[in-house]
């Protein structure tokens, strides 16, 4: 029998993967007034209490609202290798192996950054963490679907010169009213490039939404997803297509996707037999980073030493890292969990 301790120090000894992570929602507020002093930039608020003290969101919009306007002390490739090495740091001290990062190239060109900027930061970031730790990644670029289908087409033209640093695409920002339909074109276009495709869906949105992104979209996975236990079809479908859910656990709690850790549905989701996995989404105004997210499952919602292996797991297989190095991960993985 495991005590809750053992699982805890299981779940941060094993290698980690993370699948869900944007890496604005990373903008710790300490680095956010470092960097907004450093750029001459002013924020809303006098004090990193006082900021701090605002994370209170009853839903997505609250959440977004704040997230945009913290990213815009980022001005520099500086400010955005910054971000991302801090990140990558933290991600590291936890045992994770692989981060599939993404970031919105909208949120900054629309204030006047370049995307050049903006993705040369964060790839010289990744690169350097690869060469020191040896740690993976993926980046991928993500549609604010607020904004325009149009829109949506201009990023992928301004990425054109940077597609070999780009390994898929998203979609992310407020739901509800966005549904993936109106990104339809766009994400054809990415698949005719080669670039694998992702989409949040049923996070607040009804479970038709993840039923388009399947359907219209072409998902490799999904984001979130949650939603999607509405619909005993829509259950069936994405176990026939074998789709990876990105379910980030201290999120759903903070924008009050669910109300309680204790009946977080992600339990329900192995016991369907669906490919959830672990994630952080927005740390650093979620309330915590990887391991964090692993110990509010063991601690609150009592997940077992078999859901704690399958959740790792279906980290790995549900990446998109190259197959040998899911084996030398996997194998890892069983290890720890034998011994
Ligand atoms: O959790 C999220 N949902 C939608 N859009 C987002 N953009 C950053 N985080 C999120
Ligand atoms: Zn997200």
């Amino acid at each position: 029998m495991d005590n809750t301790a053992s699982l805890v120090a299981l779940s941060q000894a094993m290698p980690k993967t993370e699948l869900h992570l944007h890496i604005e929602g990373t903008f710790e507020p300490e680095q956010m007034f470092a960097i907004a002093q450093r750029n001459q930039v002013a924020l809303k608020y006098d004090t990193v209490d006082a900021l701090k003290d605002a994370y209170q969101f009853t839903n997505l919009q609250d959440f977004l609202d704040l997230y945009y306007q913290g990213m815009s002390v980022l001005l520099h490739e500086a400010d955005f290798y910054d971000l991302t090495m801090a990140y990558l740091n933290k991600v590291h001290s936890e045992n994770v192996v692989h981060v599939e990062i993404f970031f919105d190239p909208q949120g900054h060109t629309e204030r006047g950054i370049p995307f050049d900027v903006q993705i040369k930061g964060i790839r010289r970031a990744l690169e350097d963490a690869k060469k020191q730790w040896g740690m993976t990644y993926q980046l991928i670029m993500s549609f604010l679907r607020h904004l325009s289908e149009d829109s949506a087409f201009q990023t992928l033209k301004e990425a054109t010169p940077f597609l070999d640093w780009i390994d898929g695409v998203g979609l992310d920002s407020s739901e509800v009213g966005h549904p993936p339909e109106k990104f339809a074109n766009v994400f054809k276009a990415c698949r005719d490039l080669g670039l694998k495709v992702t989409a949040h869906a049923g996070e607040e949105g009804p479970p038709d939404y993840v039923w388009q992104a399947l359907d219209l979209i072409h998902v490799d996975r999904i984001d979130h997803g949650n939603r999607a236990l509405e619909d005993e079809k829509l259950i069936a479908e994405i176990k026939h297509r074998e789709l990876t859910l990105t379910v980030c656990p201290l999120s759903n709690l903070k924008l009050c996707v669910v109300d309680d850790m204790n009946d977080h549905p992600i339990r329900k989701m192995l016991a369907l037999g669906l490919m959830a996995t672990v994630n952080s989404d927005d740390p650093a105004y979620f309330g915590g980073y990887m391991n964090d997210n692993y110990q509010a499952l063991i601690e609150q919602s009592k997940i077992n030493r078999n859901e704690l292996y399958q959740l790792a797991k279906n980290g790995i297989t549900g990446s998109w890292m190259d197959e040998a190095t899911k084996r030398i991960h996997l194998d890892t993985l069983t290890h720890l969990f034998q011994a």
